[in-house]
């Protein structure tokens, strides 16, 4: 390749983090890059929880028009963030070497107390909504919509005494100091792709360097991983406004976890399932399969609750 690699990204402080760690692995292997910024609904519309944005892929979709028109080559994004079912003339190229999975606590105030009764915590995730009922009930929450320098100087006014957020992204914006607590990863299941960063590609992309992309930058075993939480993501009809959690690690021995579920928005039905393969090629099956287990012990049911009540709010 003699011209650059165009890397399409949002220009968030993080998806430019995103951007730079893909152009870095590129550089290193001889590729020269470019980076072109491009700004999404997401970005845009910052008034309203993601929920009620509505839209699927609001994060995504100006990006994804990108790569079809040959504006960029590939495209970057939190893996976390991308639909469970992309559109049939792209494809997801490589997911990256995954982070630390877990959510955190984070607040200016060092001595933070976690048990007060009033407790206020920023997060506009639905699934951290309702895991939060459950394991904190004494707290309340807050909308806290926007990139997470929005967020922290809504935290830094006082909005809230502190913000639960990924500990990716917090990491990589280098804000490790102000973790509080870490919330452990069997309890606040992460969202399907939490911690991986997922290139994205115009199928009609030169083959030849489509392999050179995908050996410099997918690693195998998050990609494994992903397989299986987005088959469950996929099965459960859900993005990123339905509180479904799936996390799929790797035993000792070598075996493929996955560790999924749902929960009602009050945090009152908490629904789970662990399932275990050898047979690494089962990644996706096994995510499916644990989806319909859910839904059919009442899953759907969960999800139908909160269609109703969106459809009246
Ligand atoms: N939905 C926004 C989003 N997408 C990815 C991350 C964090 C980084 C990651 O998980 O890769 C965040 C912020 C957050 O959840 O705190």
């Amino acid at each position: 390749m003699n011209r650059p690699i165009r890397i399409g990204t949002r220009g968030s402080r993080l998806a430019l983090w995103q951007a730079h760690h893909v152009a870095a692995c590129l550089e290193l292997a001889q590729l020269t890059t470019e980076i072109v910024i491009i700004t999404t609904k997401g970005d845009v519309v910052l008034d309203r929880s993601l929920d009620k944005i509505g839209a699927k892929g609001v994060f995504t979709e100006e990006l994804e028009e990108s790569l079809r028109s040959g504006a960029i080559d590939i495209a970057v994004h939190s893996a976390k963030d991308v639909q469970s079912t992309i559109p049939a003339d792209l494809e997801l190229l490589a997911f990256m070497e995954r982070e630390k999975v877990n959510d955190v606590i984070v607040s200016y105030d060092p001595d933070l107390d976690l048990s007060r009764p009033d407790l206020i915590l920023g997060t506009s995730s639905t699934r951290r909504k309702a895991v939060l009922r459950r394991h904190y009930p004494h707290a309340t929450t807050a909308e806290a919509r926007g990139n997470l320098q929005t967020r922290l100087r809504k935290l830094e006014e006082g909005q809230y005494h502190a913000l639960v957020l990924a500990y990716a992204g917090v990491h990589r914006m280098e804000y490790d100091t102000l973790i509080r607590h870490v919330l452990p990863e069997t309890q606040f299941v992460p969202a399907t792709g939490q911690g991986s960063v997922a290139v994205e590609c115009a199928r009609s992309l030169e083959p030849e360097l489509k392999a050179e992309l995908q050996r410099i930058l997918d690693h195998e075993p998050t990609h494994t991983c992903l397989l299986a939480e987005r088959a469950f993501l996929r099965t459960m009809e859900g993005g990123c406004s339905i509180p479904s959690f799936a996390l799929a690690t790797f035993t000792d021995s070598g075996a493929l976890q996955l560790h999924g579920g749902l929960v009602s928005l009050d945090g009152a039905q908490y629904l789970e399932e662990i399932m275990t393969t050898a047979d690494l090629a089962q990644a996706e099956a096994m995510g499916t399969e644990l989806a319909e287990r859910i839904l059919s012990r009442g899953g759907r049911q969960i999800l139908d609750e909160i269609r109703s009540q969106r459809a009246v709010s």
